[in-house]
């Protein structure tokens, strides 16, 4: 069975519209962009692919993930990780009780390390403690980003991930996911409005909304 995510044959419905007709495959390790139009349903289909799609919409088709069939499963055990445009951290948890959220198993001590070395990773050693209403928007979105990779996911799913974050960061922060999705092996699907997104991503590009719906 190949590896990485696919997308079968997929049409999603609203009432008795059609939204999204899709079959793809994305590699393990590459991104694959999706852009339209405000509307298209962009996030409608990531909704689909981890599970989470609102009952106003009927899908048809099948959700491929490393040659498992996810397509019935819950969320939490389809083994995708999902980061949006807002961070969405707890606000009354430390920065490291937010990355404990991501973990599974493993005792205490375990954890406690794996912690630190995540937050080593992006460059934001000894902030366990931290309030994250005390860290900046750039460093809220690497914890986000941590948090999502400690529960060691299988493909990643971004939706406008980077928009909020200025520039610099922004680039910093997809580098940081694209590098990780390289090193992991694991498929990407990135919605976007953002031209610069899908150049750095390198992966092919699809525009929903270019056919008409
Ligand atoms: N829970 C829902 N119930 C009914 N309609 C919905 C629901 N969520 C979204 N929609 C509608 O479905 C369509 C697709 O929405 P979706 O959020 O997927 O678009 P999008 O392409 O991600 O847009 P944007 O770029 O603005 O985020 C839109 O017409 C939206 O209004």
């Amino acid at each position: 069975m190949a590896e990485g995510l696919t997308i079968q044959a997929v049409e999603i419905r609203k009432g008795d519209q059609p939204l999204i007709a899709l079959d793809r495959h994305v590699a393990p390790g590459t991104v694959l962009t999706v852009m339209g139009p405000s509307g298209v349903g962009k996030s409608t289909l990531l909704s689909y692919l981890i599970g989470t799609l609102d009952p106003a919409f009927t899908a048809r088709g099948r959700v491929i993930l490393n040659g498992r069939d996810v397509t019935g499963l819950p969320t939490a055990r389809r083994g995708m990780g999902i980061l949006f445009q807002d961070d969405l951290l707890f606000p009354h948890l430390s920065v490291g009780g937010n990355l404990a959220f991501g973990l599974a198993g493993g005792d205490r001590a375990a954890r406690r390390e794996r912690i630190a070395a995540a937050l080593d990773e992006v460059g934001l050693a000894g902030f366990e403690n931290r309030d994250p209403a005390t860290v900046s928007g750039g460093q809220r979105a690497r914890v986000s980003l941590m948090r999502m990779l400690l529960a060691d996911p299988h493909a990643l799913l971004l939706d406008e991930a980077f928009s909020r974050l200025d520039a610099a960061r922004r680039e910093s922060t997809r580098a940081m996911v694209f590098d990780t999705a390289r090193a992991r092996s694991l498929p990407v699907v990135m919605v976007t409005h953002d031209a610069d997104d899908a150049a750095a991503a390198g992966g092919p590009v699809i525009r929903l909304g270019d056919t008409p719906r």
